[in-house]
C-alpha cells in the first residue's frame, strides 16, 4: 500500500485484516483518519462520542495485531465501539447508528462476526471473554473459531462488582486471558470511589518515561512470562505499580500503565502479549476521553453522549423543550422535599446527571451518594440507610436496576425496608435501543408482597408520587417515569401526599373503560377524543398504582362497563397481569366481561425514535382506539376507510 501521508489509508480498510499489511507509520494515520471519520459519523447520528474517541488508537492496535473475528475482542459497555465498527466491515452503515433499521449503538452479535458478544450495560466482559477462553480450552465450537479472548473495560466499569468476581475467577482458572483496563479518570462523571484514587496512585509521577523507552525498544523490557530474562522490565513495572498491584494480587500479570494514544507503545506491547501471554494478563492504559476532538475535551462529560452537533464549532442542534423533562421534575422536587425532612438521602449508581440528583447533590453534598457503577451495592446501602432510620431515595434507571434484582427482594422487600425506588427511564428510551428500554420494572417490582408501585401519568403527578413516597414509612415504595419531557401541565407549589392504593378518575364515559398506568395517559385521552367524534365515549382512569391495586374503582369500572381495558408501558406481567388476577379472584370473567390489556410486545424492540417504538409497541393513540373498536366488536379504523 501506498506509503504517502497524504493518501486517505482509511478507504483501504475493509476489515481489520487489511490493518495488517500497513506498516507502524501507515497505522498511526488510519487511526487520525479514524478519529475523524468517528466525529464526522457522530455529528450526523447523535450517540456516544467521547469514549470512542478515547479509544482510537487502541482500537487500530488491537485490530492490527489480533486476528479478529477468530480472536474475540470484547468492548465493555460497548458505547466506546463506534471506531471498532467502521473497521470491522460497517463503515458503509455509520451514518446510520442508532437508527431504526440501523447500525446499534453498541455491539450486537447478530449484527456482525466482529461482535462476538453484545453489550450495553457495564462490567460484563471480563465474565464473557473467560467464558470464551475457556470454551476455546475445553473445544468450544463458536462461530469463526476461537482464538485469544479480550476485553477491554473503563476505569468506570472495572468499579462493579461483576468485574471483580471474573477477575476472581479468571485468577483461579489461570486460562490465557487478556483484559485492557482503559483508564481516562472519567464515568459518565467523574468517577468515584477507592479503586479510581488506587488507579491514579498506579501512574502518579511519570508515568510513562521508562514504558516509552521500552516500549520503544521492542519487546526485551517486558516481564515475564514474555522474555527470557526479563529482570530489568520487571523491578522497572513493579516499580511503576507501587509494589505489587492488586491485579497481581488477583492472579494477573499487570503490565503498564503505558499510553494507550502512543501507537509506538501499543502495537509493541500487544504484538508481545499475543506472542507470549500464557495465564491472564491485565494491560492498563491510559487515555483521554474526547481525545483529540477539543469540544468533547472541553466537556464536563468529556462527550460522552452528545445531540447532532456542528463539527466546526461542536454546537449541538437539540430541539427547544417544550417542558421540563421528568428527571429535572424528579431532581427538583426531591430537593424541596429535602429542605423539610433531613432524613432524606439519596443515591445514584454512577448517574447523578443522568438520575437529575446532581441537583440534590450541589445542594446536599452530604446527603448524596454516588456509588459508582454499582447498582447491586446501591441498593443494598440503602436498605442499610433505610434501617438506620434515614429516609432513602435510589434513584436508578429501570435497566439498571434490574441488576439489582436480589438485593431489591432479598435485602429490601423480605425486611420490608422503606427504601423509596425512583425509576427513571420506565419505559421505550429509543435510540439506545432494547439494553436500556425500562421494560420489566413494573413486572418484577410489583410481584414483591409489600412494595408500593407508582407510575405517574405527567410531571405533576411525578411530583406527588415523590411527595407520597417521602411521607411512606411503613416499607418499600416505588415510582416510575419515563425518559424526555413532561407533559406540560401546570406544576404545583408542591407536591401532594397521595392516598396508597387510590387511582383517580379521569373522565366519565359508558360502554369502555380505560384503565391507564403511567404517561400513555395522553394518548388514551387522545383516542378517547377520536372515538367520542365517532359516537363512542369511553370512561378513562388513571390508576397511579399497579400495587397495592385500587379494587374499588377497578370493580367500579367493571360493574358499569361492558368492556375494560389496561394500557401500560412495561412487559407482560406488570400492572395489566394484576388486575387480570383481581377480575379472575372475583370471578367478574365469569360474567362476560370483555378485558383487554395493552402492554409491550413480547419482543426486544431494536433503537429508533420513541415515536417509532411506539408503533412498533403499538401502543399509540390509534392502537388505543383500534383496540376499542375491536373489544365493543365495531369495525375497526382501517375497515372503515376501506
Ligand atoms: C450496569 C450499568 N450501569 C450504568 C451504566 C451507564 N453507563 C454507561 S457508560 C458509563 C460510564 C462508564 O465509564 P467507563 O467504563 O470508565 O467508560 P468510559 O465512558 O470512561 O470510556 C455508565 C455509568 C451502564 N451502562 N451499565
Ligand atoms: C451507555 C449508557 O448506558 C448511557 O450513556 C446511556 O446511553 C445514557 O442514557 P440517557 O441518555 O437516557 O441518559
Ligand atoms: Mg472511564
Amino acid at each position: 500500500m501506498p506509503d504517502r501521508p497524504d493518501t486517505p489509508l482509511l478507504d483501504q480498510v475493509h476489515v481489520p485484516a487489511d490493518l495488517k499489511r500497513l506498516s507502524d507509520a501507515q497505522l498511526h494515520q488510519v487511526a487520525n483518519e479514524l478519529r475523524a471519520e468517528t466525529i464526522s459519523a457522530v455529528s450526523v447520528t447523535g450517540g456516544h462520542l467521547g469514549a470512542g474517541l478515547g479509544v482510537v488508537e487502541l482500537t487500530v492496535a488491537l485490530h492490527a495485531v489480533f486476528d479478529t473475528p477468530k480472536d474475540k475482542l470484547i468492548w465493555d459497555v460497548s458505547h466506546q465501539s463506534y471506531p471498532h465498527k467502521i473497521l470491522t466491515g460497517r463503515r458503509d452503515r455509520i451514518r446510520t447508528l442508532r437508527q431504526q433499521g440501523g447500525l446499534s449503538g453498541f455491539t450486537k452479535r447478530s449484527e456482525s462476526p466482529y461482535d462476538p458478544f453484545g453489550a450495553a450495560h457495564s462490567s460484563t466482559s471480563i465474565s464473557a471473554a473467560l467464558g470464551f477462553a475457556v470454551a476455546r480450552d475445553l473445544g468450544g465450537t463458536a462461530e469463526g473459531g476461537l482464538g485469544d479472548a479480550i476485553a477491554v473495560i473503563g476505569d468506570g466499569s472495572m468499579s462493579a462488582g461483576m468485574a471483580f468476581e471474573a477477575m476472581n475467577n479468571a485468577g483461579h482458572l489461570k486460562k490465557r486471558l487478556i483484559v485492557i483496563l482503559n483508564d481516562n479518570e472519567m464515568s459518565i462523571a467523574p468517577p468515584v470511589g477507592a479503586l479510581s484514587t488506587y488507579l491514579t496512585r498506579l501512574y502518579a509521577g511519570e508515568p510513562f518515561q521508562e514504558f516509552k523507552a521500552a516500549a520503544k525498544g521492542a519487546v526485551s523490557l517486558l516481564p515475564e512470562p514474555f522474555r527470557e530474562g526479563a529482570k530489568r522490565a520487571k523491578e522497572m513495572l513493579k516499580g511503576m505499580a507501587v509494589g505489587g498491584t492488586l491485579f497481581e494480587e488477583l492472579g494477573f500479570s499487570y503490565l503498564g500503565p503505558i499510553d494507550g494514544h502512543d501507537l509506538d507503545q501499543l502495537l509493541p506491547v500487544l504484538r508481545t502479549v499475543k506472542a507470549r501471554a500464557t495465564g491472564p494478563i491485565l494491560i492498563h492504559v491510559l487515555t483521554k476521553k474526547g481525545k483529540g476532538y477539543a469540544p468533547a475535551e472541553r466537556a464536563r462529560d468529556r462527550g460522552h453522549a452528545t445531540a447532532k452537533f456542528d463539527v466546526v464549532t461542536g454546537e449541538q442542534k437539540k430541539a427547544p423543550s417544550n417542558a421540563p423533562s421528568y428527571t429535572s421534575v424528579f431532581g427538583k422536587t426531591l430537593v424541596d422535599e429535602a429542605a423539610r425532612d433531613d432524613r432524606i438521602v439519596a443515591v445514584t449508581a454512577a448517574m447523578p446527571d443522568g438520575t437529575g440528583l446532581n441537583l440534590f447533590a450541589e445542594r446536599y453534598p452530604s446527603r448524596c451518594f454516588d456509588v459508582g457503577i454499582a447498582e447491586q451495592h446501591g441498593v443494598t446501602f440503602s436498605a442499610g440507610l433505610a434501617a438506620g432510620g434515614l429516609k432513602p431515595f435510589c434513584a436508578m434507571y429501570s435497566t439498571f436496576l434490574q441488576r439489582g434484582y436480589d438485593q431489591v427482594v432479598h435485602d429490601v422487600a423480605i425486611q420490608r425496608l422503606p427504601v423509596r425506588f425512583a425509576i427513571d427511564r420506565a419505559g421505550l428510551v429509543g435510540a439506545d435501543g432494547a439494553t436500556h428500554a425500562g421494560s420489566f420494572d413494573v413486572a418484577f417490582m410489583a410481584n414483591l408482597p409489600g412494595m408500593v408501585v407508582m407510575a405517574a401519568a405527567d410531571e405533576a403527578e411525578l411530583m406527588h408520587m415523590v411527595a407520597t413516597a417521602a411521607a411512606h414509612d411503613e416499607g418499600p415504595i416505588a415510582f416510575r417515569y419515563p425518559r424526555g419531557e413532561g407533559v406540560g401541565v401546570d406544576l404545583p407549589e408542591r407536591g401532594e401526599v397521595l392516598q396508597i392504593g387510590k387511582g383517580r378518575m379521569v373522565r366519565q364515559g359508558s360502554r369502555v373503560a380505560i384503565l391507564s398506568f403511567g404517561t400513555r395517559l395522553q394518548e388514551v385521552l387522545q383516542a378517547s377524543e377520536a372515538l367520542t367524534a365517532r359516537g363512542i365515549s369511553p370512561t378513562v382512569a388513571d390508576a397511579r398504582f399497579a400495587k397495592p391495586l385500587d379494587e374499588d374503582l377497578i370493580l367500579d369500572l367493571v360493574r358499569n362497563h361492558e368492556a375494560l381495558i389496561t394500557i401500560e408501558e412495561g412487559a407482560i406481567g406488570g400492572f395489566g397481569s394484576h388486575v387480570a388476577q383481581l377480575l379472575a379472584e372475583k370471578g367478574v370473567f365469569d360474567t362476560g366481561l370483555k378485558f383487554r390489556s395493552m402492554v409491550l410486545p413480547d419482543t426486544f424492540i431494536d433503537q429508533a425514535s420513541p415515536e417509532a417504538m411506539y408503533e412498533v409497541a403499538g401502543l399509540n393513540a390509534s392502537d388505543i382506539e383500534t383496540k376499542v373498536l375491536e373489544v365493543l366488536g365495531v369495525a375497526s379504523i382501517g375497515e372503515k376507510r376501506a
